[in-house]
């Protein structure tokens, strides 16, 4: 078990700039995923903190201490990646040894033999250790590789988009295991997704990578009930928040469309209120933010729009409603009757509203 740190890292590879002033810290025993876009820079964090890259600045601290003159080995950090290493001439049992049987410091045999019992009784792969990997599935061969990361008992395990190889079937019982597996090992776990379903559902806790920058850090709730900026807003939720121009004109935030206004007394405050119809022009330039499940049809409601889409997900309906010139989801329960180019009036609950301030993207609960 261990605590990370890493304080200011910038990573550059020539010219380009991989990471830059990204600053991060993952608790003892803590289920922390890394979500971000592809080239967001997640591969080339858990390379830093492996000992496979060294920062360009900044410093990466294992338990409080510095290891950047530690080497990988030193580190004591297993890292599971998406392709399978795995010896495949080789049988499950001896891929779960070989980690176990380094040139120096090598363990008795029965602790050997007890370790990889145990792993394989945790991932039920018992069955299999006798099975040449070659004759496994790619749920089997994951398996067996988080099995080969589990025996050596590392202090941190780094995993680098271990699921998005397999089906989905496969990867929601895996995301389900691994959850499991860190609960009962107590271990530190850094997981890597660009899946925002796969990041709020396995995360303790989930830092949203962008451009090779932390952009926010927190439990998947507060990122998604009080997102840092439009970027995190329209990344984390499907389908993602609302986004509709506004302005803040006289202390009260208004939205172009539909004609909706909220008082606003700055930062830390500014909710409540009930839609009014209203012009918006002049004023700081704003953004809206209203999650389509709080965006509810209701026969009395102040605005009308019409229904331009309708998909079937089951439990629930995805609306798309125009409104005036503005496009809007909304997420209603299944038995909600309605049919495309069918008027409805609908209203949201303004406690839910996020606003974010148009230029700079940034939330204004989060501007000191
Ligand atoms: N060895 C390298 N040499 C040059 N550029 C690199 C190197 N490794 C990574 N990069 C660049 O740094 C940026 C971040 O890469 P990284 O692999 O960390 O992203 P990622 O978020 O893991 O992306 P993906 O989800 O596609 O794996 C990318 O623009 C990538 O092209």
């Amino acid at each position: 078990m261990a605590h990370i740190r890493l304080e200011n890292i910038s990573k550059k590879f020539g010219s380009h700039t991989a990471l830059s002033g990204l600053d991060l810290e993952i608790a003892d025993g803590e289920f922390f995923v890394l979500l971000g876009e592809t080239g967001a820079g997640k591969t080339t964090t858990l390379r830093l903190i492996a000992g496979l890259e060294k920062p360009t600045e900044g410093r990466v601290l294992i338990d409080g201490v510095d290891v950047a003159e530690w080497g990988a080995a030193e580190r004591d950090v297993a890292l599971v990646l998406q392709q399978y290493s795995l010896y495949p001439r080789y049988t499950v049992r001896e891929n779960l040894e070989f980690p176990l049987r380094p040139k120096i410091r090598r363990l008795p045999e029965e602790e050997i033999r007890e370790r990889v019992a145990r792993a394989a009784k945790t991932l039920r792969i018992e069955h299999l250790l006798d099975r040449k990997t070659d004759r496994l599935s790619g749920g089997e061969m994951q398996r067996v590789s988080i099995g080969r990361a589990i025996v050596r008992k590392p202090r941190v395990f780094l995993m680098d988009e271990p699921l998005s190889a397999l089906d989905a079937k496969l990867r929601e019982s895996l995301r389900t295991d691994l959850k499991s597996l860190q609960v009962q090992l107590g271990a530190t776990f850094l997981f890597v997704t660009h899946d925002q379903i796969e990041a709020m559902s396995m995360g303790d806790k989930v830092g949203v990578l962008n451009h090779g920058r932390i952009v926010q850090s927190g439990t998947p709730q507060e990122i998604y009930n009080n997102p840092r900026d439009t970027y995190v807003a329209s990344f984390v939720g499907s389908p993602p928040m609302n986004l509709l121009d506004g302005r803040l004109v006289d202390g009260r935030a208004v939205m172009a469309a539909p004609g909706f206004e909220l008082p606003y007394a700055g930062a830390g405050g500014g909710s409540g209120g009930m839609p009014k119809a209203s012009g918006a022009a002049g004023g700081r330039p704003l953004v809206f933010g209203i999650r389509p499940e709080d965006v509810h049809l209701e026969s009395g409601a102040p605005v009308e729009a019409i229904v331009h889409d309708v998909e079937n997900h089951g439990v629930e309906k995805i609306l798309t409603l125009q409104v005036g010139g503005a496009t809007l989801r909304a997420t209603v329960p299944a038995r909600t009757d309605v049919r495309i180019e069918q008027p409805v009036r609908f209203a949201w609950n303004p406690e839910k509203v996020v606003l974010f301030d148009k230029e700079s993207g940034i939330n204004l609960r989060h501007v000191a």
